[in-house]
């Protein structure tokens, strides 16, 4: 069974039918064992008041008969249960990873601590769950056919067994509660832990420098939570143990009772007590597994009920955006490009950029500068709809863009970010021109770095300058019209940064018919494009080049 998270509103993180299934094959595994049982006592009853050798054929075939459905329905059991907990661990994986593919760039910021506790922790939880469930549901129901066997025995001793189990359960379940709330808390626990974790693999060049970074964070922030995790953790789990052992204890307990004190006080014949016993002390053995079955069907709740959190906040969040129509090429033959009054706020009181109204026509080479903290990469990550904007309109060629085709704009642009990641393939580029890569491999001045081998770039080990290059090739190989750069040169070396500026924008806005919009400090090199923009506390203005020299 496939689970794919966007197959169907009803597909679910758990495959719900395949689990009903084995829970019908745990059912006719927990009935054989009964059956077996239940023919063991028969005989020993029989035995002692009655010759059964006659009988001995007819509960011979019972035996073989119980054992033989115990066996095939245990070994479909045991292969089912490796491949549901396999089919749970990575189904839950795929379903994460589309939604989070999906997921709006914000919001993915927003859960990148709970993604990661849900891909490790959360579905570690539920696969071990999985491996139990079926032994669970076999001991329910191997429970409940004793109970009801006893019932049929003697239903006094059936009414002394029933109060004091349901006294054990009261006493498991009311205790088990504080458990539960503990898992709540490492699970919380846990994110902070992995938050921590990424800080340090975020941070680890800084810490192999300065090790003290990392003893500070491992002594103030990870060895506390591990802490206390680790005694939150052992708390719960003691509890259900001391609730396991009290229980064990009530039900010996009932067990030495009935063996001495029934026959007296309620005159029960010896057989029928030899039978209770010896079904209840088979009892014990699913009434153990059911309690200790419980925490990880605790802790694998509390993981199902993050994992569904997580998957409503990322489905909501992808609500309304149309990847088809994200990847259209409807405005790709734009011959000019109106923003007006786009305006976005990264909240109350918080950073704020617009209204801003840019026109941007083909071909054109835009500059954008501005100080620090001016705005910029703000304002480009709105015009790349990585944050949603509050308001504004865009018009291609003089015609409105209507809203439900907004989605289609973010198919114009290529960006090369400050913080770009450059991948090691060509993804989501179709027929990549391979030539075209090769000529831009020297023009960019790699050529003696860099190959294109098997389909991609024979090695990404380089520079963060040359890197930087490679993700400009990477971004014009895409066949998008508009090329977004933010301080693209500012790693480049004084020679190729010239270059850049004098020769490789001017060719790629003629030769590969792009228009361009550069966030840049470079003043020397601010009369070279077609339009300069200030950014200014998140308005943008443009300058006339005639006053370049105030800039
Ligand atoms: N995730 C965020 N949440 C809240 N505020 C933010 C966030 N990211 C940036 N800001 C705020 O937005 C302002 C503009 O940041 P932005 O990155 O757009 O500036 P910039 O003009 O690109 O600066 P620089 O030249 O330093 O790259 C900053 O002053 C910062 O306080």
């Amino acid at each position: 069974m496939k689970n794919n998270a966007f197959k169907g509103k009803n597909t679910r993180m758990v495959p719900v039918r395949l689990m009903v299934g084995y829970t019908v094959l745990a059912v006719i595994s927990g009935l054989s064992g009964f059956a077996f049982i239940s023919t063991v006592n028969k005989v020993i009853s029989m035995s002692i008041s009655t010759d059964i050798s006659r009988q001995l054929n007819f509960y011979l075939a019972i035996f073989i008969g119980a054992t033989i459905i115990f066996f095939i329905t245990r070994r479909w059991l045991s292969a089912g249960i490796i491949y549901l907990s396999q089919n749970i661990y990575w189904g839950i994986r795929r379903d994460v990873i589309n939604l989070v593919l999906k997921a709006p760039y914000r919001k993915l910021q927003e859960y990148k601590g709970e993604v990661y506790s849900t891909l490790t922790a959360d579905v570690a939880n539920v696969t071990n769950a999985s491996f139990m469930v079926i032994t669970f549901f076999s001991a329910i129901i191997l429970i409940i056919s004793c109970l009801i066997y006893m019932a049929f025995l003697s239903l006094i001793l059936f009414g002394i067994s029933c109060c004091v189990i349901v006294a054990g359960i009261a006493l498991y379940l009311l205790r088990s509660r504080k458990s539960n709330e503990q898992f709540k808390v490492v699970r919380e626990l846990e994110r902070n832990f992995i938050n921590g974790f990424n800080t340090i693999l975020g941070g680890a060049k800084e810490i192999s420098v300065n090790p003290k970074k990392g003893t500070d964070i491992y002594e103030g922030y990870l060895s506390d939570i591990m802490d206390r995790g680790e005694k939150t953790n052992t708390k719960a789990f003691l509890k259900y143990l001391n609730s396991e052992l009290i229980s064990e204890m009530l039900f010996y307990s009932l067990i030495t009772f009935i063996l001495i004190y029934s026959g007296n006080i309620f005159h029960i014949p010896l057989g029928t007590i030899v039978n209770f016993v010896f079904v209840l002390l088979y009892l014990m053995g699913p009434i153990v597994s059911v309690m200790t079955i419980m925490p990880a069907m605790n802790r694998a709740t509390v993981s199902l009920k993050k994992m569904s959190e997580l998957r409503t906040a990322l489905r909501s969040s992808t609500e309304g955006y149309d990847t088809e129509m994200a990847g259209t090429e409807k405005y790709h033959g734009f011959r000019s490009l109106e923003i007006k009054d786009y305006s976005f706020s990264f909240g109350e009181e918080k950073f704020s950029v617009g209204p801003v109204n840019m026109n941007i026509n083909r071909n054109e080479i835009v500059f954008i500068h501005g100080g620090n903290g001016a705005g910029k990469t703000t304002f480009i990550n709105t015009i790349l709809k990585l944050y949603d904007i509050e308001d504004g309109k865009v018009y291609v060629d003089g015609q409105q863009v209507p809203q439900d085709e907004m989605d289609c704009l973010k198919s114009m642009f290529s960006p090369v970010f400050s913080d770009f990641f450059l991948f090691d393939n060509f993804y989501g580029i179709k027929d990549v021109n391979l030539e075209k890569a090769a000529r831009y491999i020297r023009i960019f001045e790699l050529d003696e770095k860099v190959l294109i081998r098997n389909g991609r770039f024979s090695t990404i080990d380089l520079s963060t300058g040359q890197r930087k290059r490679l993700a400009l090739i990477n971004a014009l190989l895409e066949n998008r019209p508009i090329i977004v750069l933010d301080e693209w040169a500012a790693d480049q070396d004084p020679h190729f940064r010239r270059k850049f500026y004098k020769e490789i924008l001017p060719m790629i806005s003629r030769e590969e018919d792009k228009t361009i919009i550069a966030i840049t400090h470079d003043d020397r090199y601010f009369h070279l494009g077609d339009k300069l923009m200030k950014m200014e506390y998140g308005q943008l203005i443009e300058i006339n080049k005639t006053q370049l020299d105030n800039v």
